[in-house]
C-alpha cells in the first residue's frame, strides 16, 4: 500500500507545501539546502510538530495519532542512544513500549544485534560503541519494532569517512530487505545516489525536482541541483545547434534543438589554453580565473566570462598554466559534450 503524505507546515516566513507518496519497499532521498524545510517535512511525519499535515496508509490515517503511536522507526545524526541502557536494552527498547514481554523483546534485539554483527555488544553501553556501531544498533532500534515507515535523518552524517563508507553499504543491505517505506534525510548527494530509489528535492518548502538518481543526475531543473551533481548549468533559447544563454554567451551544439532549454555539460569537457586555441571547431571564448580549488585528483578552476564556467583540469596543466586567479585563459568546449534537454 502507498503512503500518501500531504505535508503543509505554516511558519513566520517559511511554508512546507510537500506531497509525499513512497510505495512499500521504496527508498526516497529528500534533499535540499539549508533552511528547506527537510527536517521539517520528518518531523510532521513522525508527529513531532503541531501541523496540518494529512497522511493516509493502508486506509487509516495518522493524522490525529501522537508520535509514540504511529508506526515509525526514526535514526537521527546523533543516534541518541539511551546512555544509561545497554545495546540489548536500546534494541528492545520500542518494542517493550508497545507492550511485548520481555523475554520476546530480549529475543528480537539479539537476533537485530546479530544482523549488524553486534551480538558480542549486546550488554555494552552506548560510550563503549564506536561511531558507526552506534549507528548500526540506532538502526537496528528502529527497525526492530518493524515500523512501516523508516525516516532516516542524516543518518551517516556524523561518521568519519572510512566509517561512512562501511556503513552506508550496510545501511544499504538492510533498505533492500525492509518491506516497508523510507524517507531518506540527507545533505549527501552520494548516500541519496547510492541508497534512495527516487529523490525528491524540496527548495523553499516545495518540490523543485524529483525522478530517479540516474534521472536527476543527467537533467538537473535548478542550480541547487546542478551544483550537487557537479556540473555546469545554464538557460537558454535554442535555434538549430546555437544556444543563446539567459545569463550572456552562446554556445554551439551538435544536436539540434528549439526553444527554451537547459544546457548542461560536465566540468571535465571544458579545457582551458593560454592563447586562442586555433582553427578549432569548438566553443572558444574568453574567461577570468576566479578560483581555484584542489580536488583529490583533478584541479577545480573557476572561471568569470560569458558564460562563467567551472573546469577541472589536471594538477599538470595548473603547473603548465602557472594558474592564478586573475589569469585571462581561454574557453574550450566540444559542441559534443554540450547536453540540452526542453525547460
Ligand atoms: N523550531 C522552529 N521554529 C521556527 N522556525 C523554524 C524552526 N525550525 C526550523 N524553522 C525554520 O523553518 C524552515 C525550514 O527549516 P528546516 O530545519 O526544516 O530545514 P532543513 O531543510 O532541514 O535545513 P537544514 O538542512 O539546515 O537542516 C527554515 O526557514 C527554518 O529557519
Amino acid at each position: 500500500m502507498t503512503l500518501q503524505a500531504e505535508l503543509r507546515v505554516e511558519r513566520a516566513g517559511f511554508t512546507l507545501d510537500l506531497d509525499l507518496a513512497i510505495e512499500p519497499g521504496e527508498v526516497v532521498a529528500l534533499l535540499g539546502p539549508n533552511g528547506a524545510g527537510k527536517t521539517t517535512a520528518l518531523r510532521a511525519l513522525a508527529g513531532l510538530l503541531a501541523s496540518t499535515s494529512r497522511i493516509r496508509h493502508n486506509g487509516s490515517t495518522w493524522d490525529g495519532l501522537p508520535a509514540e503511536k504511529r508506526p515509525i522507526g526514526v535514526v537521527f545524526q546523533d543516534y541518541l542512544l539511551f546512555a544509561h541502557m545497554s545495546a540489548l536494552d536500546n534494541v528492545a527498547f520500542g518494542l517493550r513500549a508497545r507492550g511485548t514481554r520481555k523475554a520476546e523483546a530480549n529475543a528480537v534485539a539479539l537476533r537485530w544485534l546479530d544482523q549488524i554483527g553486534l551480538a558480542d555488544f549486546a550488554h555494552a553501553r552506548p560510550r563503549r560503541l564506536s561511531g558507526g556501531q552506534a549507528q548500526r544498533v540506532a538502526l537496528a532500534r528502529a527497525l526492530a519494532t518493524s515500523p512501516e515507515l523508516l525516516l532516516l535523518d542524516e543518518p551517516l552524517a556524523a561518521l568519519d569517512a572510512s566509517t561512512r563508507l562501511r556503513v552506508r553499504s550496510e545501511l544499504g543491505r538492510h533498505l533492500q530487505d525492509y518491506p516497508g517505506h523510507t524517507l531518506l534525510v540527507t545533505h549527501d548527494p552520494l548516500d541519496a545516489m547510492v541508497l534512495a530509489d527516487r529523490l525528491v528535492i524540496l527548495e523553499h518548502g516545495r518540490v523543485v525536482q524529483q525522478g530517479s538518481p540516474r534521472d536527476v543526475v543527467r537533467q538537473p531543473r535548478t542550480d541547487y541541483v546542478a551544483h550537487l551533481v557537479g556540473l555546469n548549468f545554464y538557460r537558454g533559447v535554442a535555434r538549430g545547434t546555437e544556444v543563446l544563454l539567459d545569463d550572456g554567451g552562446t554556445l554551439s551544439i551538435a544536436e539540434p534543438a528549439d526553444g527554451p532549454v537547459h544546457v548542461v555539460f560536465p566540468p571535465s569537457a571544458v579545457s582551458l589554453y593560454p592563447a586562442k586555441p586555433a582553427g578549432s571547431p569548438r566553443n572558444t571564448w574568453q574567461a577570468v580565473v576566479s578560483g581555484i580549488e584542489q580536488h583529490a585528483h583533478t584541479t577545480r578552476v573557476d572561471l568569470d566570462g560569458s558564460p562563467s564556467v567551472l573546469a577541472d583540469i589536471t594538477t599538470a596543466t595548473v603547473a603548465e598554466l602557472r594558474l592564478q586567479p586573475g589569469d585571462a585563459l581561454w574557453v574550450s568546449l566540444k559542441a559534443t559534450e554540450i547536453h540540452t534537454y526542453p525547460r
